[in-house]
């Protein structure tokens, strides 16, 4: 099997974030100077960039494994870590990006179009950016975040101004070969192209590019043949020509037949591609007719037969790759038709564009999942948020622990929690059922540095059995009841042993 270089499956690992430091000023006569551990740097993003050297996929179909240099650790005395360099891989103008699933997550088209495919892990906050006026010299600092994974099929659909359309050995190779400097292969056997040639003529002052595209056959738009794969390589060219072999001794062949199916398919194809934007529907594009092989003299007989009919429909050249006759008409007819196309076309924007996924800010910061199971339920909590911070969160340090526990306490993961029927006790986890954090839930965990203790300590740790709600509630009740009594107390003794209800 043919190897094709214009639709590669392409690896991408973003940088991990480095890691904040935990650091404390050391001075002179100051043996506890306050915080000093500085941010860790950032991970490097890996970002796909039109660029005009750049004409295949060819690269990324030998090194399909990407990945962006991470971030460094923040070291003591503020020292910010090094944040990781963005890694730019060049891709040719008309990639277009998808998932493995299918959906077209980009389509690059015009030289810096830039698109963000994995962004790098945040670095951690070093114990000197996480410190406050309650939480003064924090004993912990935050994890580097990962970076993303990301792996997305890249695809090459080819941009140029005309495109050859036809069945297998019609000699669309051929006159790309004739009329540029392209030197595809040529062979008599069908599907010798694999990938698109494109050429680059120069008629009368006008500079066109002419693709090929692989041969087409009946049941092409289903995918027959090499269908598919090359009907998409058309979607972007402007002219539309069709070049109809004269010569062929297969029955059932005709150039208006040949013609027919060839429309057929393109028009079926046409229904399956969603309109691109800014582009003529590809049913309404300028076409034109090219009746091949006119050195041989049947063909030629047969050409100029057929060539009265289809004149009504489109202009109609009779040609020869090989003897070159009409070619020289032909090129400077594609040049009338490629400048009709480009004055009717607003320029391209010039400045380039820069496609990124949905900001992270904008996403819902969370969703609460309820999954049954054998042993009660499970609560499953994800957003990008929270997951992040656990990830960039240090479980052996208890004060990390801590700060992580307020943190999804203020993004009112708690509340949602309760609401969503979850009692304490009940397992939640943060992410991933498998590999997410798991922890039991403990709803009225105090939140607040004001139980801060030692440094990388949380005394809400150090209490073997926290309260419970209804813990809460009774000592609450005691203590109203105990402030109750205190009150009559205090009347008793004003009335001389006489009681009066005070709310009388
Ligand atoms: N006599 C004659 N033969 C031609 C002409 N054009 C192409 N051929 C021959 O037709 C055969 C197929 O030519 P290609 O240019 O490879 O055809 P293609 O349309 O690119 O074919 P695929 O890539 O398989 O779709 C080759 O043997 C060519 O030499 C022509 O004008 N006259
Ligand atoms: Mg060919």
């Amino acid at each position: 099997m043919a190897t094709f270089v214009d639709r590669v499956v392409l690896h991408a690992q973003a940088g991990n974030g480095g890691n904040g430091c935990v650091s404390v000023r050391r001075e002179k006569f100051k043996p506890l100077g306050g915080p000093d551990g500085a941010n860790g740097g950032n991970g490097g993003d890996i970002i796909l960039k039109v660029d005009s050297q750049v004409t295949t996929l060819l690269s990324y179909h030998r090194s399909p494994h990407q990945s962006a240099p991470s971030g460094k650790p923040g070291e003591g005395d503020l020292r910010i870590g090094k944040s990781g360099e963005n890694l730019v891989l060049g891709v040719p103008s008309g990639t277009v990006v998808k998932s493995l699933d299918g959906d077209v997550l980009a389509d690059l088209v015009g030289v810096g179009t830039e698109y963000v495919l994995a962004r790098g892990g945040h670095g951690g906050l070093g114990n000197a950016a996480l410190a406050s006026p309650k939480r003064k010299a924090p004993g912990f600092a935050l994890l580097g975040d990962l970076g993303e994974q990301v792996s997305v099929v890249l695809e090459l659909k080819s941009v140029a101004d005309v495109a050859l359309v036809g069945f297998p050995s019609a000699g669309k190779s051929s006159l790309i070969a004739s009329m540029s400097a392209a030197r595809p292969k040529i062979a008599d056997y069908p599907f010798t192209t694999l990938v698109p040639n494109l050429g680059v003529v120069d008629a009368g002052g006008v500079r066109y590019t002419i693709a090929d595209v692989p041969g087409l056959i009946p049941g092409a738009s289903e995918g027959k043949g090499l269908g598919l794969e090359f009907l998409r390589h058309i979607e972007r060219c402007a002219v539309i020509v069709h070049v109809l072999d004269c010569a062929t001794l297969e029955p059932n062949r005709d150039p208006q037949t040949d013609l027919d199916i060839i429309e057929n398919e393109l028009s079926i194809y046409s229904q399956q591609i969603p309109p691109t934007h800014g582009h003529v529907p590809l049913m309404e594009r300028p076409r034109l007719i090219v009746l091949n092989k006119a050195d041989v003299p049947e063909a030629k007989e047969l050409a100029e037969f057929v060539a009265e009919d289809l004149r009504t429909t489109y202009p109609v050249h009779v040609v020869s790759a090989v003897s070159r006759e009409g070619l020289r008409e032909l090129s400077f007819a594609l040049a009338a038709l490629v400048e009709d196309v480009r004055a009717s076309q607003p320029e391209e924007d010039p400045a380039p564009i820069v496609i990124r996924p949905v900001p992270r800010g904008k996403r819902q910061d969370f969703v609460i999942n309820k999954l049954g199971g054998t042993g009660g339920p499970l609560y499953q909590v994800v957003g990008e948020k929270p997951e992040r911070w656990v990830r960039q969160t240090d479980f052996a340090n208890d004060e990390a622990v801590g700060y992580l526990s307020d943190r999804l306490a203020k993004l009112g993961i708690e509340d949602e929690l309760a609401k969503a029927g979850a009692l304490a006790g009940d397992p939640v986890v943060i992410g991933p059922v498998d590999g997410g954090v798991v922890f039991d839930w403990e709803p009225t965990m105090a939140t607040g540095a004001e139980l801060l203790g030692p440094r990388g300590s949380d005394l809400r740790f150090e209490q073997t059995d926290r309260p419970t709600r209804r813990d809460k509630r009774e000592s609450f009740y005691e203590k109203m009841d105990a402030k109750e009594a205190a009150r009559q107390e205090l009347w008793m003794e004003r009335d001389s042993g006489v009681w009066t209800d005070p709310d009388a």
